[in-house]
Parts: C-alpha cells; structure tokens; sequence
C-alpha cells in the first residue's frame, strides 16, 4: 500500500488550522507539500512488508566457509544508526544503534545489505522492540539461518522532550533468535546489555 502524499498533504493543512494558525500564511504555504514528502521518505519501508524487504535485499553469496552452524562463528555488524518514529506520538526515535549478528549458513548476505534493511524497517511508525524483531525475520529470510540476534539502543523524544522528560535515558532491547536464545557463549560473545 503506498503511501498518499495528497491525503497526507491535505491532513498536515487542516493540522495547522487546528493548531490554530494560517495555513496560507506565507512560512506556512508550501509546509503541507514538504511535510507530505518528507513522510514519503522517512516512512519509506510503510510501502513495503517484511518479505518485501526480504526480497528487495536479497544479496547473498554462496559460502563454504569454516564459518559453519557447527563451530558457532558468526558475523555481527555493530552500531548502524537510525532514527525511527514511535507509534504513540509520532515523536522521534533519535541516538539509535543497531548491532545484528548471524551464524551464516551456507552462505553470507552483503554487508551494506544489513544496513539497509535496518534503515528500512526503521522508516515505518514503529516501536523499538518490534524494528528489533521485523530485522531479525528478515535476516532470517535472506540468510536461510534460523541464528539471528538484533541489539539496538535508542532514545525516545517522547520520553525525553516531553512528558516525563528524562533527558539520559536510553532503551536497550535484544532481540535473540534460534541458538542466541540458548546458547550463553553465544550470548556473551556479543556482548548483551
Ligand atoms: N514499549 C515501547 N513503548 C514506547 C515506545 N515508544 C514510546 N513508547 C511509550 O508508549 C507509551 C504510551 O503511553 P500512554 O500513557 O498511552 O501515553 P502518554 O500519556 O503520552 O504517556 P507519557 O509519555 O507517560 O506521558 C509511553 O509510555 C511511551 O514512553 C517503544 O518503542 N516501545
Ligand atoms: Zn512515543
């Protein structure tokens, strides 16, 4: 379902009416249309479901590698940043990184294509869990390995510019998929918070 930058246009108009001010006011003329695009860019991956991005970045290569599920060495991609927008308030999810590590299995997914899976799932309304766990399905699919963790911290404007306003506060979340789940040197070795 695509996004309708229109409807989106009209909406953002009426929102600055309601806020009360002058929507035709000349600072305010072309706010609408550039909000509309700038929703159409940041909430890109709302145009896409998981599988999508799945197939979309789809970038593998065949590996025999001594990397194998058997010895439990894996690959881990730390700190790609984000920014994402919570579902409750719409506010800005800032400061994020993401950490994603897998035991490949038979073969190995482009580097940079972890990264824009990540940057994806984040451009939806999300919660920091669930950009945690639609990461982790998608690594899933495109690497046919059951072993994926997804770490990622983050701050929330909600939480820090308004409301409570802790302005230090930071979420951890880790999302551990198949032998993450169980395994304690898997664990350790990256480094659980
Ligand atoms: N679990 C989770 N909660 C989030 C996330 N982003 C925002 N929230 C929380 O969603 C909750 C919404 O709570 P409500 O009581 O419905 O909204 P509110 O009255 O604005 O809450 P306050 O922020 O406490 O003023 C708040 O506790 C937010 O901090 C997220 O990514 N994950
Ligand atoms: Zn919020």
């Amino acid at each position: 379902m695509a996004i309708d930058q229109k409807a989106v246009e009209e909406h953002i108009k009426g929102l600055l009416a309601a806020l009360g001010d002058n929507p035709d006011r000349e600072g305010l003329k072309d706010t609408p249309k550039r909000v509309a695009r700038m929703y159409a860019e940041v909430f890109e991956g709302m145009n896409y479901t998981n599988h999508e991005i799945a197939q979309m970045f789809d970038k593998t290569f065949e590996e025999d590698l001594t990397f194998s599920r058997e010895n439990s060495d894996f690959v881990i991609v730390k700190d790609i940043d984000i920014f994402s927008y919570c579902e409750h308030h719409m506010a800005l999810m800032y400061d994020m990184k993401v950490t994603v590590a897998y035991v490949p299995r038979g073969k190995v997914i482009g580097l940079s294509k972890i990264a824009r899976i990540a940057d994806m799932v984040s451009k939806r309304l999300q919660l920091q869990e669930r950009i945690g766990t639609d990461i982790a399905e998608i690594i899933q699919e495109v690497t046919g390995s059951e072993d994926v963790a997804v770490l990622i911290e983050g701050c929330h404007s909600c939480m820090t510019a308004r409301g409570i306003k802790k302005t230090d506060a930071k979420t951890y979340t880790s999302t551990l998929r198949g032998r993450f789940q169980t395994d304690v040197m898997l664990q350790m070795r990256l480094n659980v918070k």
